[in-house]
């Protein structure tokens, strides 16, 4: 995820000005060719959308009939009957109208009924989808786009998608169909009468062209600050150790305060555009039916209309005024689904370049050789290459340290193995192959990675640690495997948890020590029996004896596999048959730790700081089999990454 936005932790509580969304756009297509993108996923739920827009229209259409059935009684039975008191007929059209009524009720329910399940249906789909394709996409796009994005496109965006497949699609067909076949009937039956009504649809055409133009921005705006505010809320609640730690709450709440209100001034234009809009959409028609009701009084007069003629106007007016008030919240609920269509189409078109080859390589018999070839990484948003032409060779079943300065590119060579990036220049090579010439799959089954951050997911120890085992596996070899893993990572602690290896853990379950959580990844890296393990820093967070007993356990399990670890701490040295120096991107030298304490005068100068860092902290260093004194690299001045001769950072 991106790092936390400038404007989620100030200095002062003034409100910092409007954002940019903090996730990348396209350019914009016309609202309909942007909602038909819909029509993939909307496919399989058509028939029963296309039958509840039927029961709209037939229900639209019954109340439509009404006015004429009216018309009907009045200039017929009513008008006989007045004459001659004679009822009988009257009541048949009653029966009609009740009749007619009742139809158009039954079939709003059918509507209701038919269009909801599918719509559910249609919701969850995309949001399968998309998740789906938020675990494809590689590290680096979600280095760029926020979590509070991603979680409201996946949750409130899809929820306005639903309500305007319920609702909006319909509704507006159903208006629109309505007005028009209402106009049609008027200027048909009351001639000038319907003519002066249909003069009001001019300004009203004009008012909702401009709403929805100005509705359009303000919506997308309103949705793109909301994901904003999810993002900061998502990082208050993850980083809230910290924030009480430094007295800093008052500055989040501070922080979220002026987002919060910024999208509260989004949210009151909206509502201000769209009650303007319901105003004149309300007032005009009401203006309109006054002319109407003076020139059809005038009419009737004249004798050029009769009563029932009128009455029937008067009810298809009313008919009529729903759609036409509703209008602009239809607009407004159709616009909104469609900067929803845009905001989930922003992600779901993101290609991801990090794909499986078209013709990929079945993998050879794994023995676990790693060879970084002429490699060269440089980030997307980097001005210079992280790593330039780094060449390493990890034969089977060794063991590499790799050591450099903080910032050196460590943990971005460990990532290019599993394929978590891709190089830039050169090639990743798994037992001769480019891992980029391999299913994505075979790579990841051969290469297992634990990291100093570890992440827990909210589920039980047991798969929290057998994430990357193949679940094929007979349940006792799991069994086994787990408790292996637990064995070597020292993580017997699991054992007094309150259901033991099946406590549920992570963020909604048990909370654990950040050494627990370390030994829980490190147990998860090893229960997938990867013939490449690449160990980030994993023992960070133990103690000294707990961190001895660790290197012991995994030197003997780690015997035939391949593995490079990356050490923060001289101890994690320990693990490794020979060590690698990364410096300034590049490999600069590779040998025992005694043969690089000897000859090499930044990595004398790596261990040194190390050493400091461990002794300040605590914890262990490597036995040094003959002290060489520590040379400061290059003259001793500060270096550009930031530390002083003396390795303390700067
Ligand atoms: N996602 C990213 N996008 C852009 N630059 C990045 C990204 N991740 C790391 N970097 C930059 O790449 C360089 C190397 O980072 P990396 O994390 O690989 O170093 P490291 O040697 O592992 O550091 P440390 O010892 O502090 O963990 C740093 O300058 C860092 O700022």
């Amino acid at each position: 995820m991106s790092p936390m936005p400038t404007d989620a932790m100030p200095t002062d509580a003034t409100p910092t000005p409007p954002q940019p969304p903090t996730a990348p756009r396209r350019a914009e297509l016309a609202t309909i060719p942007a909602l038909l993108r819909l029509l993939p996923f909307v496919r399989p739920a058509l028939p029963r959308l296309i039958a509840g827009l039927f029961s709209a229209l037939g229900a639209s259409l019954a109340a439509l009939a009404i006015p004429r059935v009216l018309q009907v009684i009045v200039d017929g039975p009513l008008a006989e009957g007045a004459r001659t008191g004679d009822t009988g007929a009257l009541w048949g059209a009653v029966a009609l109208v009740l009749g007619l009524g009742l139809a158009e009720a039954g079939l709003i329910l059918a509507r209701r009924t038919l269009v909801m399940l599918p719509a559910n249906r249609v919701e969850a789909d995309l949001r399968m989808t998309l998740f789906r394709h938020l675990q494809d996409l590689p590290i680096a796009f979600h280095d760029r786009w926020s979590g509070g994005q991603l979680l409201s496109r996946s949750m409130s965006d899809l929820g306005l998608l639903r309500r305007f497949l319920v609702f909006g699609q319909i509704q507006l067909v159903v208006s629109c169909v309505t007005v028009v076949v209402g106009i049609g009937l008027l200027a048909a039956t009351t001639g000038w009468l319907g003519l002066v009504y249909l003069a009001g649809a001019v300004p009203v055409s004009v008012i909702a062209f401009r709403f929805a133009r100005r509705y359009r921005v303000v919506s997308r705006r309103a949705q793109d600050q909301a994901g904003d505010l999810a993002t900061t809320v998502e990082e208050s609640v993850h980083g809230i150790r910290v924030l009480k730690a430094f007295g800093r709450g008052r500055d989040a709440l501070a922080s979220f305060t002026g987002q919060a209100e910024r999208l509260r001034t989004t949210e009151l234009a909206k509502a201000r555009s769209q009650a303007t809009v319901n105003v004149a959409l309300t007032a005009i028609p009401e203006l309109t039916l006054a002319a109407c009701l003076v020139l059809g009084a005038l009419m009737v007069h004249q004798g050029t209309l009769t009563i029932g003629a009128l009455t029937a106007f008067f009810a298809t007016v009313a008919v009529m005024s729903a759609p036409v008030v509703d209008l602009g919240m239809t607009l407004s609920m159709t616009l909104n689904a469609r900067t929803a269509v845009d905001r989930y189409f922003d992600v779901l078109t993101t290609t991801n370049p990090l794909t499986d080859p078209v013709d990929p390589v079945d993998p050879p018999e794994p023995h676990g050789h790693v060879r970084l070839r002429d490699v060269t990484f440089r980030y997307d948003d980097a001005t210079r290459p992280v790593l330039d032409r780094v060449d390493l060779d990890l034969p089977a079943g060794t063991t590499t340290a790799l050591v450099g300065l903080t910032g050196s590119g460590k943990s971005t060579l460990a990532m290019l193995i599993p394929r978590l990036y891709d190089v830039t220049g050169g090639a990743v090579e798994l037992d001769g192959v480019d891992v980029r010439r391999l299913r994505r799959t075979d790579v990841r089954r051969t290469v297992a990675v634990a990291f100093e951050d570890p992440t827990l997911f909210s589920a039980s120890v047991r798969d929290n640690v057998l994430l990357g085992v193949d679940d094929t596996l007979p349940g006792a070899r799991k069994d086994e495997l787990l408790a292996e893993a637990l064995d070597v990572a020292q993580a017997q602690f699991t054992g007094h948890l309150p259901h033991g290896v099946d406590t549920r853990i992570g963020e909604e379950g048990l909370s654990l020590s950040g050494g627990q959580r370390q030994r829980l990844a490190l147990a998860r890296a090893i229960a997938a029996r990867p013939r490449v393990l690449v160990l980030d820093d994993p023992l960070s967070a133990l103690d000294v004896a707990t961190e001895e007993r660790v290197t012991a356990r995994l030197r003997e399990v780690l015997h035939d596999t391949t593995t490079l670890v990356i050490a923060h701490r001289p101890s994690t040295v320990a693990l490794a048959d020979r060590v690698a120096v990364l410096q300034d991107g590049r490999i600069t030298a590779v040998g025992t730790h005694t043969e690089l304490l000897a000859t090499d005068p930044h990595y004398r100068y790596v261990i040194s700081s190390l050493e400091d860092d461990a002794a300040e902290h605590g914890i262990g260093t490597v036995p040094d089999p003959d002290p060489v004194p520590v040379l400061p690299p290059d003259g001793g001045g500060p270096d550009e990454l930031g530390t002083d001769a003396t390795g303390a950072r700067l």
